[in-house]
Formats: C-alpha cells, sequence, structure tokens
C-alpha cells in the first residue's frame, strides 16, 4: 500500500515525502522485512525506538516513531505510536471484521469456553467459523498457535485477513483485559461483545480491581463505534458485582443473563446438577425450555447462557442452539477426565484464580463421596496477591492439597509457594516444587472412589521454568503416574 494512503488515516499527520510502498506493517523489529513500515512502540521492558537501527538493516523503509530516532530512511513523527499502529493496521488490512460477524468475549473466567461453545453452534448451523483464544487460532479446521489469549494488533488483523479470505461467515474471539488496554482490539468491528463475569486476577497490570473493570469496559465502550455493520449487541451477565459498570459503558441493545434474576432475557430455574451434566428449565424471550447439557457445575450453566444469549443476537434459531450444546463434553483442559482405568477420579482443569478454583471445587464437593486431593500452584510473574487466595480456596475445599509449581516464569518456585503458604487453613496441606513428583504424590494418596483435581495448567503442554518452557502436560504425566503405579502395585 502507498504511504501516503496510510498516513492519511492518521488523524492530524502529515507526510510530504516521496511515494513508498509498504508492504507490511511492523512493531516487532525481529518481524521486519523488506518494505516493512515499522512502528516504534514504547514498552513495559523495552522501547521500541532503540530498535530503528535494527528495522532498517532488516528492510524497513519508513519509521512511525514519536520521538526523534537515527534513521536512513523516512521518519512519520506522532503523538501517540500505539494507537497509531491500531490505525495503521486497521487500514493497511483494511478493516476485515467488518466482513464477517465477530463476537468478543471478555470476562475473568471462562473466555475460551464461551467461544467454543459459540463456535459449535454457528458451526452447526452451517456456518464456517473463526476461533481466536487463550488455546490456538483456528480458520475453520485449520489451527495455527497463539502466544497470547489475544493476539498484537498486527497478528490480529492479518489472521482476521485470513478469516477473511477463507471466507468465515462468524468468528468468536478472546478478549483480554491487557489487549483492551493496549489497544489491541481497536479496529474490531464487533457485532457481539459479551462479559462473563470478574474476579481477582492481573492485579500485577491493572493495580485495583476498579481499574480492572474499566479495561474489561472498554470492550463494551468501543462497541458503538461507528464501523460498518449498523446493529451490535452486548450480552452481559447480571449476577456479576460488576455487571453495572459494563452496562454503563455501552449504548447498544443488551442482552442479560442470571440465574438469580427473573428479569434477565437469559434466566434459569430447576436447576439439577450431578457429575454426569446438568438440567435446568430456560426462560427466554423464544419461551420456556428444557435444557440438559454434559458438562458440570452452576458455572457451566453461566457459560451456555452465554453461548445462548449471543446466538440469540446473531438472529440464531433457540431450539437448534439448545441441541448443540447438548452435545458438547467440555472444551479441552477444561474439567477434563483423565481415564487410565483407575479407580479413582482424575480431573485436569485450568482453574488459575481464586474464584475458578472455588468454582470447580465446590461442584466436585456437590457430588464427592470421599477424598478430594488437590494439586495446585501460582504463576510466576503474575499477580502475588492470588497465592495465598487460592491456596485457601484449596485447603478450605479440599481432604488434601499438594501446592506446586505452575510456570514459575523468572521467579523462584519456592517463594511462590511459600507466599501461597500463609493461605493454608487446615492441617491438609504439603509442597512439593516438583510439579511431576507432586501429581505422582496424588496418585499415590488416592483410594478407590477418590477425586483429584490437578489445577491451573488445564490444555497447556509446556512448564515455564527460568524463562525456559519444557514439555509438560498434566494428562500424560497423570495417566503416566497411574499406569507406573498399578505396574508396582
Ligand atoms: C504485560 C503485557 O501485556 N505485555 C505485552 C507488551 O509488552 P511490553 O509493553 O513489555 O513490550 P516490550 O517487550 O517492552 O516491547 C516494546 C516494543 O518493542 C518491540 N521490540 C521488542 C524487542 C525487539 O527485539 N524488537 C522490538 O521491536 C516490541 O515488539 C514492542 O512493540 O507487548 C508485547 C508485544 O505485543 C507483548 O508480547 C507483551 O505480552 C507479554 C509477553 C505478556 O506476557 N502478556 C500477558 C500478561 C498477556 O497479555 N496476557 C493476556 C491474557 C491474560 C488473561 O488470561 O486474561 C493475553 O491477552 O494473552
Ligand atoms: N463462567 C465461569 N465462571 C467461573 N469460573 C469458570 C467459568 N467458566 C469456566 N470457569 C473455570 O475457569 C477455568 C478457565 O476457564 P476458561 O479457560 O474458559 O477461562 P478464560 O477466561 O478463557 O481464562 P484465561 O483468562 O486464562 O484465558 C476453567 O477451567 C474453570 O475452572
Ligand atoms: N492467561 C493466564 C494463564 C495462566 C495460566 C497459569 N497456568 C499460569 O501460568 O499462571 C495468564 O497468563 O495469566
Ligand atoms: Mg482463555
Amino acid at each position: 500500500m502507498n504511504i501516503h494512503e496510510l498516513v492519511q488515516s492518521l488523524p492530524g499527520v502529515r507526510f510530504e515525502g516521496d511515494n513508498i510502498n509498504i508492504t507490511s506493517i511492523e512493531h516487532d523489529s525481529r518481524k521486519v522485512q523488506s518494505g516493512s513500515l515499522f512502528v516504534c512502540v514504547n514498552g513495559l521492558t523495552v522501547d521500541g525506538h532503540n530498535f530503528v537501527g535494527k528495522a532498517i538493516e532488516n528492510g524497513a523503509v519508513a519509521i512511525v516513531a514519536e520521538r526523534e530516532v537515527d534513521a536512513t530512511v523516512p521518519v512519520i513523527m506522532v503523538n501517540d505510536s500505539s494507537r497509531s499502529l491500531s490505525i495503521l493496521a486497521d487500514t493497511f488490512y483494511n478493516s476485515p471484521t467488518s466482513s464477517f460477524s465477530l463476537v468478543g468475549v471478555t470476562g475473568t473466567n471462562g473466555k475460551t469456553t464461551v467461544t467454543h461453545l459459540i463456535e459449535k453452534i454457528a458451526k452447526d448451523r452451517g456456518e464456517k467459523t473463526g476461533l481466536l483464544g487463550t488455546m490456538y487460532r483456528k480458520i475453520g479446521e485449520k489451527v495455527l498457535p497463539s502466544t497470547h489469549t489475544t493476539p498484537d494488533v498486527v497478528t490480529l488483523q492479518k489472521t482476521f485477513l485470513e478469516m477473511k479470505e477463507e471466507h468465515v461467515t462468524v468468528a468468536a474471539m478472546e478478549v483480554s483485559s491487557h489487549a483492551l488496554v493496549q489497544g489491541r482490539v481497536h479496529g474490531c468491528d464487533f457485532d457481539v461483545a459479551v462479559f462473563t463475569n470478574l474476579t481477582q486476577d492481573h492485579l500485577d497490570y491493572h493495580g485495583t480491581m476498579e481499574e480492572y473493570a474499566h479495561a474489561k469496559s472498554l470492550l463494551f465502550s468501543q462497541l458503538g463505534n461507528a464501523y460498518k455493520k449498523p446493529l451490535k449487541y452486548a450480552v452481559i451477565n447480571l449476577d456479576d458485582d460488576y455487571a453495572e459498570i459494563m452496562l454503563q459503558a455501552t449504548a447498544v441493545p443488551v442482552f442479560t443473563y442470571s440465574l438469580e434474576d427473573k428479569r434477565a432475557h437469559f434466566s434459569v430455574t430447576n436447576i439439577q446438577t450431578s457429575n454426569t451434566g446438568t438440567k435446568f428449565t430456560l426462560h427466554s424471550p423464544e419461551g420456556t425450555k428444557r435444557v440438559t447439557i454434559q458438562m458440570v457445575g452452576l458455572f457451566s450453566i453461566y457459560n451456555v447462557l452465554a453461548a445462548l444469549a449471543t446466538g440469540y443476537a446473531l438472529g440464531y434459531d433457540l431450539d437448534e442452539m439448545i441441541v448443540s450444546l447438548g452435545e458438547v463434553k467440555g472444551v479441552p483442559g477444561r474439567f477434563e477426565l483423565v481415564n487410565a482405568g483407575q479407580d479413582f477420579t482424575i480431573i485436569v482443569d485450568y482453574a488459575h484464580t481464586p474464584d475458578s478454583l472455588e468454582n470447580v471445587l465446590s461442584t466436585i464437593n456437590s457430588f464427592a463421596k470421599q477424598q478430594i486431593i488437590t494439586v495446585v500452584g501460582c504463576g510466576g510473574d503474575r499477580d502475588r496477591t492470588k497465592r495465598p487466595k487460592m491456596a485457601k480456596v484449596a485447603s478450605d475445599l479440599s481432604s488434601k492439597v499438594i501446592l506446586t509449581s505452575d510456570n514459575p516464569r523468572t521467579e523462584d518456585p519456592e517463594v511462590i509457594l511459600e507466599e501461597m503458604l500463609p493461605g493454608v487453613t487446615k492441617d491438609n496441606a504439603s509442597v512439593i516444587v516438583d510439579r511431576k513428583e507432586a501429581i505422582e504424590k496424588a496418585i499415590s494418596l488416592a483410594n478407590p472412589g477418590d477425586i483429584i483435581l490437578i489445577a491451573g495448567k488445564g490444555h497447556e503442554t509446556y512448564q515455564e521454568i527460568n524463562g525456559v518452557r519444557t514439555n509438560f502436560d498434566d494428562r500424560e504425566v497423570s495417566k503416566e503416574a497411574v499406569v507406573f503405579t498399578q505396574k508396582n502395585k
């Protein structure tokens, strides 16, 4: 694309140099290729302005910067390069999200699950789907890796362009609070924005719950932006303490859902829970329906309501959606059962916040007949204040707890565990730093009928220690431990 055309999209910015053909927009010097426009972003860790030399070496033909830089190619000065990057990416990729339906899901817990449920209902009615989130990016059946829950703005728009070229008709994406604050989703023409819930996480980044809530509300304020789509909806969980903040942030029509408030558009009565699934009566704008799902726990009802309300906003048939959702066994790494022929239950789950851990353990307690043994840790370089809280939940709601490591990243694993320990409320917790040994210990402690919960890593296939990732999968490790224990009986 012509550099003049690109720069014209930046309000108040002029470029009077010769015409240059821009072949890509990049904010990472390592990704720059011949013909790239390199945008210098001052980050939390390093300043992109320091990589101008590297970018030019790699082929950058022009630079966008907030301050003077030493460059042998034209430099376009802007006030806010991060915002400019979003606008440039949107212009360069020609707003691909205006070509298909886009659903953004935000909230502390449930984003991955809800986006998968939306993918399922859309696919079943013949749509070509796209999915973007923690586990992967999917274009139809093609699976691409994810480095973030919500990718940086350039990767995001590139992925959307590919979706458009592959004739995707509906895409569901997870929108993290980091992404909202950093403007990664500026330029996304959402049809529906969904709020699942807000509980403690990421206070290392946001500072307070109020700031965290404000970050999430940006999705709803952004929803009203003048893009190409005329009709947009918000879908909001009315039972959450922060629902009002999301409601106030948006001027578009809202569909609400609730387990407690009958005034919600989608509400529920007659809940029957068991260890194999959940049944409930749904009250909706289309009348009353009985719903049976194979996912367990009240939190699964919330996720199903979020998906149904979203589908309804997109004009989908409610009865068809209920049939589709009834077929879902679960999402990988979320309440996933591991079976290696043992006479006790092993559940691998991605609960890595106090609230999600409490939800999962309360659900397990509702049907457990014998001991509950929980293996859990807390991530390094992440919110430290959730550490004792997660240990408290685990200790309160389990018979035995083994505290262990979960991606210590650059932190000392022992220090993370020391910060968890003050939360322990009962004489039921021990510490085993090595996660494999912790899982093996839990399995050696299990009696017939017991339930082991291995929490925090879910679908993850690595353990990150000292910044280095090595293969590690809770599901594989626990299976191998069962087989080993059975052999040695
Ligand atoms: C806290 C946070 O979100 N940080 C993100 C942010 O990093 P940063 O501000 O520190 O950027 P930086 O590393 O200082 O780099 C500044 C600029 O220099 C550039 N650079 C850097 C190095 C180089 O050699 N050349 C170069 O040009 C970078 O591309 C960037 O433009 O911008 C980077 C580039 O886009 C992201 O990779 C980085 O994600 C870090 C790795 C991260 O761990 N983020 C997590 C916390 C995150 O975003 N999580 C949410 C999910 C949370 C949830 O579960 O809800 C997510 O969406 O994944
Ligand atoms: N609606 C919900 N409310 C509370 N907890 C939930 C809900 N749905 C799922 N959970 C719990 O949270 C865990 C993570 O769920 P999921 O991966 O869907 O959330 P997420 O929002 O995508 O998380 P992340 O921020 O890591 O991307 C699950 O393993 C389960 O324990
Ligand atoms: N998206 C979350 C995932 C946490 C998963 C947990 N296993 C950990 O590493 O802390 C984060 O980056 O905070
Ligand atoms: Mg997720």
